[in-house]
């Protein structure tokens, strides 16, 4: 196995304004004024990436040939063919590096293959402020049981293969335990017996760097994911080494995608034009 390398990859947005002594009323607008201006250029930044492709159907060949050359990329690496757990999006139709082929590869591999679930938590009992506001729907990555279920899932209004409600319960998450984290017991007996993390992570977004930044589509799905899963266990990280996959058109200059302090930015970045950035001695 092909260990991760050591956090190259928070990337902080900025760094402290300035050396004078601002009182801190000055010092809070500042800091407001910068993450609405970061977010700012991050939604312009989305506008401009989704008019280059605009004009894409489903089925487009340059998508289907640009996906095929980074999923060939990524099934011929070492990471890949000794990774028994996959963590991997499924793509929607139009502009983004369709997974289909590589799932179901990895799939019929005997690879164990992790997909994202997204869903609002149940409150909790105990915390006062799961009971003050209504949670934000999360992204979990649940186990698909091989190929004819991944054949049979139905799409959601993104047209994204998505995993029905009912069938959550019994399938493996990849961070342990079966379900939802919010539905299991706290003491999840045997828990430290299970597998649990993932070798490889496939990360869509909607623009990369050479650097491994991205911007996604601005729910902080991925975000609130990877800090989540992002502990280290015998030095590799538990959701393991992040790839990130976009179309050539994808890919930005250095310094054009703006970073929060929340945004995590990717081991490797791997593109349609068979391009393959790999950060801090990633080995993709
Ligand atoms: N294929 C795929 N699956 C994924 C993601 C993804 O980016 N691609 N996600 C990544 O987090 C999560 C879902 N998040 C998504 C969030 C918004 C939109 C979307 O198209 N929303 C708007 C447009 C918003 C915008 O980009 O300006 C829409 O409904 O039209 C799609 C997926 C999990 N699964
Ligand atoms: N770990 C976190 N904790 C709290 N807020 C977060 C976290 N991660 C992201 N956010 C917030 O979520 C919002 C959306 O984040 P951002 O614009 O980076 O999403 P994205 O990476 O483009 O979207 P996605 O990952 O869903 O494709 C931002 O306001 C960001 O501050």
């Amino acid at each position: 196995m092909v260990p991760t390398t050591k956090s190259t990859s928070r990337l902080n947005a900025h760094t402290p304004s300035s050396t004078y002594n601002l009182d801190n009323a000055f010092r809070r607008k500042l800091s407001t004024k910068m993450a609405s201006d970061i977010k700012n250029a991050k939604s312009k930044l989305r506008t401009e990436i989704k008019n280059i492709y605009s004009h894409v159907k489903p089925g487009d060949t340059m998508v289907l040939s640009e996906s095929s050359t980074v999923c060939n990329r990524i099934m011929h690496s070492a990471l890949y063919m000794n990774a028994t757990r996959i963590g991997c999006y499924l793509s929607m139709p139009g502009a983004e590096i369709q997974t289909g082929n590589f799932v179901r590869h990895a799939l019929s591999h005997g690879k164990r293959v992790f997909v994202p679930y997204l869903y609002k938590p149940t409150p909790s009992k105990t915390s006062d402020e799961a009971e003050a506001k209504p949670k934000r729907r999360i992204m979990e990555l649940l186990e698909l049981n091989g190929l004819q279920d991944y054949e049979s899932l139905e799409r959601d209004s993104w047209g994204i293969p998505t995993l029905k409600a009912d069938s959550v319960a019994d399938r493996w998450n990849a961070m342990g335990g079966k379900g939802t984290s919010d539905v299991q017991d706290a003491d999840n007996e045997g828990a430290e017996h299970e597998e649990r993390g993932l070798d490889l992570l496939v990360v869509p977004g909607v623009a990369f760097d050479e650097e491994g930044r991205r911007l996604g589509h601005g729910a902080g799905f991925y975000d609130r994911f990877l800090q989540q899963s992002g502990q280290e266990v015998a030095g590799k990280r538990e959701h393991g080494v992040r790839i990130g996959v976009g179309l050539t058109g994808q890919m930005v200059g250095t310094g054009r995608i703006p970073m929060e302090d929340t945004d995590w930015a990717m081991d490797a970045v791997v593109v349609g034009n068979g391009r393959v950035f790999a950060l801090g001695g990633t080995d993709v």
